[in-house]
């Protein structure tokens, strides 16, 4: 398990889920304990106002049971609701498992939405990184759009934002975080994406990487605009190195394949934006994790490309974009008649847990500090 998993108990009034391809996260809101018996207070016609926080949860998506124990528990055990049958222990068919309602959301429009309610609701959300400076960029709400949404998960997404609820998917990589780890399994023979990261960290992507400088006498060819340390090839110095996999550390070999991902949809994103005349690009997607070579090598690439006129913007929430504007739906259901509590998931994924229904009478893990959470309220109508 994650070093940083630890166990906890928190309640869930509100959730949604997002099923993606390597990780699946979880956005719930707990009501704050000073909130009235039932954890609401009325404000008229019927409209009720319950105080609380955004929570963040990730689980990795071939341990989805862990992140299905977790909401059973933390919901069976403060909101009272009861499986049909009123015990947690018996088998119950896949849908019901949670003995809750999802309603399934489209994953593009969620994604667009995550991105214009942070935008527009949580200050300090959006920064530039460059030459190690993080800087906070303020939005102004009336000259957010348009703007492209790279959303780097397992595959990455391209998205020209042109309003709320107006967005077209204009172009797409299999090159993404999947990407990167799947290979970087196969090459240095890790386990896990921070291991990878943690390697990365020490590495030199030189000894792989092909250089401008290896190819023109340790010259800049600067009348193409490329200076000798640029790399003219990555992974090109293993042509000719007479190397094996194993003769290579797998510090370095970490370290050009994250630049190698990076530079490269930093490139895909430019274009695009280039493709229709957009200046802001914002990345999301758990692949970044806040990681600083990453969002440095995405934001030059976007400079350099771009020639200083595009800017790399990053998220503070980005693994969450999805399960976020999923979240946000839950005004949608406001006018419903039906009084089941509905919580939203991403439409992408069939549910998939092992045959073991048991219960586990722990509290479970859940790898929650990863999105700070965000204090708020709810309307219920
Ligand atoms: N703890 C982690 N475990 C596994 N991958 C991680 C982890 N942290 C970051 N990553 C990176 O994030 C990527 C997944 O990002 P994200 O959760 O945004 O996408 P996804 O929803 O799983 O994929 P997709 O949207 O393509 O279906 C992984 O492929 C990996 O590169
Ligand atoms: C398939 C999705 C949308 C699933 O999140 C994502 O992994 C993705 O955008 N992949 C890239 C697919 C492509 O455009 O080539």
């Amino acid at each position: 398990m994650d070093p940083k998993d630890y166990c906890f108990s928190t309640q869930i009034s509100h959730l949604a889920l997002d099923i993606g391809g390597t990780l699946i996260k979880l956005v719930y809101f707990s009501p704050n304990g000073d909130n009235s018996q039932d954890g609401s207070i009325v404000v008229g016609n019927g409209c009720s106002v319950v105080k609380g926080r955004l929570c963040f949860a990730k689980f990795e998506t071939r341990k989805i049971d862990d992140c299905l124990d977790f909401i059973r528990f933390n919901i069976l055990q403060h909101s009272g609701v009861q499986h049909p049958n009123g015990t947690t222990r018996d088998k119950f068919p896949v849908k019901e498992k949670l003995g809750i309602v999802f309603d399934k959301e489209d994953e593009m429009h969620s994604l667009v939405s995550g991105v214009n309610f942070l935008l527009k609701t949580v200050p300090r959300e959006a920064f530039t990184y460059l030459d190690g400076q993080k800087e906070f960029v303020q939005i102004d709400h009336n000259d957010l759009y348009p703007y492209l949404l790279v959303n780097i998960g397992s595959g990455v997404s391209m998205i020209k934002v042109d309003g709320d609820g107006k967005y077209e998917r204009i172009s797409g990589t299999s090159l993404g975080g999947g990407t990167f780890l799947g290979l970087g399994k196969l090459l240095t023979k890790c386990k896990s994406f921070d291991e990878l990261l943690e390697l990365s960290h020490q590495g030199n992507n030189r000894v792989i990487d092909m250089l401008v400088g290896d190819i023109y006498g340790g010259t800049d060819y600067s009348k193409i605009g490329l200076s000798s340390t640029a790399i003219a090839s990555s992974f090109g110095k293993a042509i000719s190195d007479g190397k094996e996999l194993e003769d290579y550390q797998p510090e370095d070999v970490a370290r050009s394949l994250l630049r190698m991902i990076s530079n490269n949809i930093g490139q895909i994103a430019y274009l695009n934006a280039l493709r229709f005349g957009l200046k802001r690009i914002f990345f999301g997607g758990f692949f970044i994790r806040g990681l600083e070579y990453t969002m440095d090598t995405i934001s030059v690439a976007v400079h350099f490309w771009s020639r200083g006129e595009a800017k790399a913007m990053f998220l503070r929430h980005e693994g969450f974009l999805g399960a976020l504007g999923a979240f946000t739906s839950y005004k949608d259901q406001s006018h419903s008649n039906d009084l089941k509590p509905h919580h939203q998931a991403v439409q992408r994924a069939v549910l998939k847990c092992s045959g073991d229904d048991s219960f586990r009478h722990t509290l479970v893990a859940a790898n929650i500090n990863d999105g700070e959470a965000i204090e708020c309220s709810i309307n219920l109508v």
